[in-house]
Order: C-alpha cells, then sequence, then structure tokens
C-alpha cells in the first residue's frame, strides 16, 4: 500500500544479545516497519518481545547486528557512535519512562540543557514549551519537587524542544494514574501534530493503544525466537 513520505523506514533488522552464559540470543528480528512523516503510531507487544531495544536502535544508542534504519532518509545504521548522537540529537526526541530528568537542575534548565546539542540553547522557547504544558509556575522547581506528570511532561518538553522529526516515547504514561496517564499522552499528541514530528510510542496500556489510529503488535512482526529455558535444556 502507498502511503505518503516515510519518515522513518527499518528494514531486515537484526539484533541478538550475549545472555549471561555467553549464548548469543536473538531478540530482534524484524523484516520490514515505517512510519510516515507526522504520523502517530503505538508500538505493543508482551513483557521482554523487544520494545525497548527497537526504540534504541531507531535512536541509534545502539547498533543491529544487520540491516537498514533510515530516518528522514539517512541510514543511521553507518554512522559512528559521535555522528548517532548529533543525529538524534538535532532531529529525535526521547521520552523514557522513568523520565531520565537531570535531578540537580530545574524544570526550566532540563529543557535548555537539552537544547545543548541541536540547535542551541533557546530559554524563551523552552520557557514557552513549559508554558504550553501548563508548566508555567513550576520552571524553577526541581524533578523532586514536582509530580510525576508534572514531570513527564518537563520530559515531553525536553523531547519536542530540538523540533524533532521523530519523538520516541517508552512507556511515557506508565508512572501516572489513568485520569493523567490520558490527559498527558493527548497533550503530547497534540504537541507532536503542532510541532509536525511523528511518534512512535510504546506502550501495553489498553487505555493509552486504542487511541491510536496505527498500533502495531511487535510480537507479530517480531521473528526473532529466542531461546527458552525448554528450548536449550
Ligand atoms: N543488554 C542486554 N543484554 C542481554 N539481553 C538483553 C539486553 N537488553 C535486553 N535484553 C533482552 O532482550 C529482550 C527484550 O528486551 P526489551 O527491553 O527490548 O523488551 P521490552 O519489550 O521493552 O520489555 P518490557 O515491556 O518488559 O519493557 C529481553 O528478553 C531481555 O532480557
Amino acid at each position: 500500500m502507498l502511503r505518503g513520505m516515510n519518515l522513518l523506514e527499518i528494514e531486515g533488522l537484526a539484533k541478538s544479545y550475549l545472555d549471561p552464559e555467553g549464548r548469543r540470543q536473538d531478540v530482534l528480528r524484524v523484516e520490514s516497519l515505517a512510519v510516515g512523516e507526522g504520523e502517530q503510531m503505538a508500538l505493543r507487544g508482551r513483557s521482554g518481545s523487544g520494545k525497548t531495544t527497537l526504540l534504541n536502535l531507531i535512536a541509534g544508542l545502539g547498533l543491529p547486528d544487520a540491516g537498514h534504519i533510515r530516518i528522514g532518509g539517512t541510514e543511521i545504521t553507518t554512522l559512528s557512535e559521535a555522528a548517532r548522537d548529533r543525529f538524534r540529537a538535532r532531529h529525535l526526541g526521547y521520552v523514557f519512562q522513568t523520565f531520565n530528568l537531570l535531578q540537580g537542575y530545574t524544570a526550566l534548565e532540563n529543557v535548555v540543557l537539552g537544547m545543548a546539542f541541536g540547535p542551541g540553547r533557546d530559554r524563551s522557547a523552552a520557557q514557552g514549551l513549559l508554558e504550553r504544558l501548563g508548566l508555567g509556575d513550576r520552571l524553577h522547581y526541581r524533578p523532586g519537587q514536582l509530580s510525576v506528570g508534572q514531570q513527564q511532561r518537563v520530559a515531553v518538553a525536553r523531547a519536542l524542544a530540538n523540533r524533532p522529526r521523530l519523538v520516541l516515547a517508552d512507556e511515557p504514561t506508565g508512572n501516572l494514574d489513568p485520569t493523567h496517564a490520558g490527559e498527558a499522552l493527548e497533550l503530547m499528541r497534540s504537541m507532536c501534530t503542532d510541532a509536525g514530528a511523528a511518534l512512535l510510542l510504546v506502550s501495553h496500556d489498553e487505555a493509552v493503544l486504542e487511541r491510536f489510529d496505527r498500533c502495531v503488535d511487535l510480537s507479530d512482526i517480531n521473528t526473532a525466537r529466542p531461546a527458552t529455558a525448554e528450548a536449550t535444556r
């Protein structure tokens, strides 16, 4: 099926890890996956099915054993680690389940520092983002002084600060109660829409998944068959 221009294209991706006994374990084999420009897609899959591994490969935090990952036409698997770091800073936003905020810095500083490797620090843009996320009166609070939902919004602001083309979110609402999770998700989605950024969100929460028009189950497209305890016995 023809869709609009693809922002993310994955082909023949394979990733394995060494288990604690030193045996190579196949974790990910994905023949093809694409996300269009500005598209919002959810990725589900049972625990251990490789969702975080896949997001980390897309973010260039690690390299696959084989396969292609193209983002906006750039093949990131052939870039050096430093080039992947620069590419991530310029073009990607990442919202982690645990937010990964710098605890010693305020909400505003967390967003501004996230801009340092991208187009450059811009305090007023960072402040504007936090205000749009309803944190105008929390700019100078540290993460430990913010509620979990407020920390999540700081993480979203930081992910969007560099005007990324693709936002990767790994269970971003996993630590919120259902009401706040729904609100935070809608806020993140509308911010991505406004910014023209595509969103690839990992979740196993049905209430979150059903809000997406497109939801891919990694268990369906991942053909890796890790050796189970029975199989290796
Ligand atoms: N650094 C590593 N070394 C060895 N094995 C690893 C490593 N990272 C992940 N794995 C294995 O790869 C598999 C997939 O892990 P991953 O974190 O991608 O799953 P997930 O789908 O995100 O799970 P969850 O929903 O529980 O977070 C797991 O079986 C895990 O044990």
